[in-house]
């Protein structure tokens, strides 16, 4: 049972529903939410009477004492979240002061001018147990190193692998929910009814596990442990992050409580599908030669040039440089010999085995002498794994439920998709090229995520005492903060927030075309698309920070290109056979776990056949 706490603050999210967060349903099981119980606050009410202000003065004063104590330093002059919406307002939850941002000069302060100051705090307290030391939750020190090695697995090449595994993926979507039609037309019906959130979570779970593993989980069609086992771990994370004290952090907690019990065996079937998975890997690694390609280099330009191209060659081969850079640095017209020594057998492994693994194993190489070694590069290997499958799962699920939910609402913007679908199918289907011209169904998915972004807050705790900006109407001088200060930049709130959006609560997904000047709000550069030309997407580059949903700064989303290609491909798939109405009304399923905006019951949705398709 979830605890909502009524507040008058701006926290978010604020809920157009009243209806109670979704307990831990059984039905649900893949829930995930990595933020914990503090962060599930509605608004509800601007009721001021004295009670209430009483209480939150005693709540204060008791946060300000304990933060003061736990970080010997106060929050000083930052006004107390009382009514109004605020940029920087201190929130006392219980007995602790979380600040809470929803300003984007104060949020590109945090996540890019001084993003080093800060960590993940409360989320990496949760997510460490399953993640390890995975990029999410990591420690600066762990984040740098593994970040470097990671990024470049996201290149140009791989992108183009995977745009073709999602329209496979997405085909395989699609064909289940027309032999469901079909079933129904023998019986006379026109119409399916089905949960459309279930059906995305599976494909978006299909899409990772082959993305980032070559694993496929079948679970558009079936059920296996590993699939189990991964719902189950989510379903304990969501436990974790709403429940009142880590109890599970006793280690007599991991034998005697039933759920912790399973917890463990759950890890267990997935770690050891991760380690068979990454044998796999290291038995079948093929050493590209790169450093040979130096020879053949002195037949190329001058020294210089080869020198640079070593440099290249060896820190890609170290993985701390980017593929797609390391690939461009041979002209495709002067070197075209050497471009294809290198390329060709990289895009011939590409051909059978894209994943991120793959790339990972081939990349880094095994010291198969040197046992602790190979132990940590396991364990590095298996956290990455687990953090970008579940990183990478339900935020994908979410951003293609809403985009239903939402088009389901404004049937002309349905149309309008459809038709460009319509042309793209027409024209030789769906592939990174077409992609481009898929311009409205990319925009849909932009907008879903700025009305509903997944996840709906960023978390940081800053490392050292800082100077926050006040920010628009803050205070002129800022906010002192102290070291260990606990802070939600409300990503939820920034996105819907008048200052910097037109109509911020309707569904224009034609918004991301247009230009918006500051609007006199000093500090805000104001909203300019030309700001990163030729980008498939909007990003908090061209929104000046007001639009977040990969977040910003060197910790933003290393899979935001994947995720979007693949929820705009299955939005297009679906589009492009069938015409979907909701069931029942829209009121009534907006909800929030943590990590994601979900619906309170499931998307269920009727799927009609669309009259051109036969
Ligand atoms: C629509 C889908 C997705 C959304 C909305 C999303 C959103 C985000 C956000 C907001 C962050 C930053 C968190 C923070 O600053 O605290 C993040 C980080 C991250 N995401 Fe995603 N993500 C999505 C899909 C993916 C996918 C598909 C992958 C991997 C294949 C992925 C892997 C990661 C990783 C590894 C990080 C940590 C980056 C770092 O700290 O360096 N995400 N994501």
């Amino acid at each position: 049972m979830s605890t909502t706490v009524t507040s008058s603050c701006s926290l978010i999210p604020q809920f157009r529903t009243t209806n109670d967060l979704p307990s831990s349903s059984a039905s649900k099981p893949y829930r995930f939410s990595s933020i914990p119980k503090v962060c599930r606050i509605r608004c509800q009410s601007t009721s001021t009477d004295e009670k209430r202000n009483k209480s939150r003065n005693v709540l204060d004063n008791a946060s300000n004492l304990l933060t003061n104590f736990l970080s010997g330093g106060n929050l000083g002059n930052m006004p107390v979240a009382e009514g109004a919406h605020g940029s920087v307002y201190k929130l006392a939850f219980g007995p602790k002061a979380f600040v809470v941002i929803s300003d984007p000069i104060v949020a590109r302060h945090i996540l890019r001018e001084n993003s080093f100051s800060y960590d993940k705090g409360v989320l990496a307290d949760i997510l460490e147990p399953i993640m390890g030391k995975g990029l999410i939750p990591a420690d600066l020190e762990t984040w740098k190193q593994r970040r470097r090695v990671i990024a470049p697995g996201f290149h140009t090449l791989y992108l183009e692998a995977m745009v073709k595994m999602f329209v496979k993926c997405s085909e395989r979507s699609v064909s289940k929910l027309e032999k469901l039609l079909e079933a129904k037309n023998l019986q006379g019906g026109q119409e399916i009814e089905l949960d459309l959130e279930a059906e995305f979570s599976n494909l978006a779970l299909d899409i990772i596990g082959l993305g980032v593993f070559n694993y496929d989980f079948g679970s558009v069609t079936k059920e296996s442990p590993v699939i189990k086992a991964v719902y189950g771990t989510l379903f304990e994370a969501e436990h974790r992050s709403t429940f009142y004290f880590p109890y599970w952090k006793f280690p007599p907690a991991r034998w005697l409580v039933p759920r912790q019990r399973k917890f463990a065996s759950d890890l267990k079937i997935i770690n050891d599908c991760l380690d068979g998975l990454i044998k796999n890997a290291k038995e079948t690694r093929q050493i590209t030669n790169y450093n040979a390609c130096s020879i053949v280099g002195l037949l190329f330009k001058n020294v210089k040039t080869f020198i640079h191209r070593k440099r290249m060659l060896r820190n890609c081969r170290k993985g701390t440089t980017q593929i797609s850079r390391h690939v461009n640095i041979f002209h495709p017209v002067i070197n075209l010999p050497l471009n294809l020594y290198v390329s060709l057998p990289y895009a011939c492994k590409l051909f059978q085995d894209a994943s991120l693994l793959r790339f990972l194993v081939d990349m880094r190489g095994v010291d198969v002498d040197d046992r602790q070694y190979v132990y940590n590069l396991m364990k590095q290997l298996r956290d990455d794994l687990m953090t970008m499958l579940i990183a990478g799962h339900e935020t994908t699920a979410a951003v293609l439920t809403w985009a239903v939910f939402l088009l389901a609402q404004h049937p002309d913007k349905m149309k309008k998709a459809q038709v460009e679908v319509d042309a793209v199918v027409s024209q030789g289907g769906i592939n990174l090229e077409s992609l481009k011209k898929l311009e409205y169904v990319r925009l849909i998915i932009s907008e879903s995520l700025r009305l509903y972004p997944q996840p709906p807050l960023l978390i940081r705790r800053s490392l050292k005492s800082d100077r926050l900006p006040g920010g628009y109407m803050g205070d002129k001088e800022g906010y002192q903060i102290p070291a260990g200060t606990d802070i939600f930049i409300s990503t939820y709130n920034l996105h819907r927030s008048p200052y910097y959006w037109e109509k911020p609560n309707e569904f224009e997904p034609e918004r991301f075309l247009v230009q918006r000047d500051s609007n006199g709000i000093e500090g805000w550069a104001g909203f300019d698309p030309s700001r990163s030309p030729g980008a498939l997407y909007p990003n908090e580059g061209v929104s000046d920070f007001a639009f977040l949903p990969f977040g910003g700064g060197p910790r933003r989303c290393v899979g935001d290109q994947f995720a979007l290609m693949e929820s705009t491909i299955g939005l297009a798939m679906l589009l492009h056979k069938f015409d979907v109405e909701l069931k029942g009304s829209p009121e009534s399923v907006e909800c929030v776990t943590g990590a994601t905006i979900h619906t309170k019951n499931g998307l269920f949705c009727k799927l009609k056949k669309r009259s051109h398709i036969h």
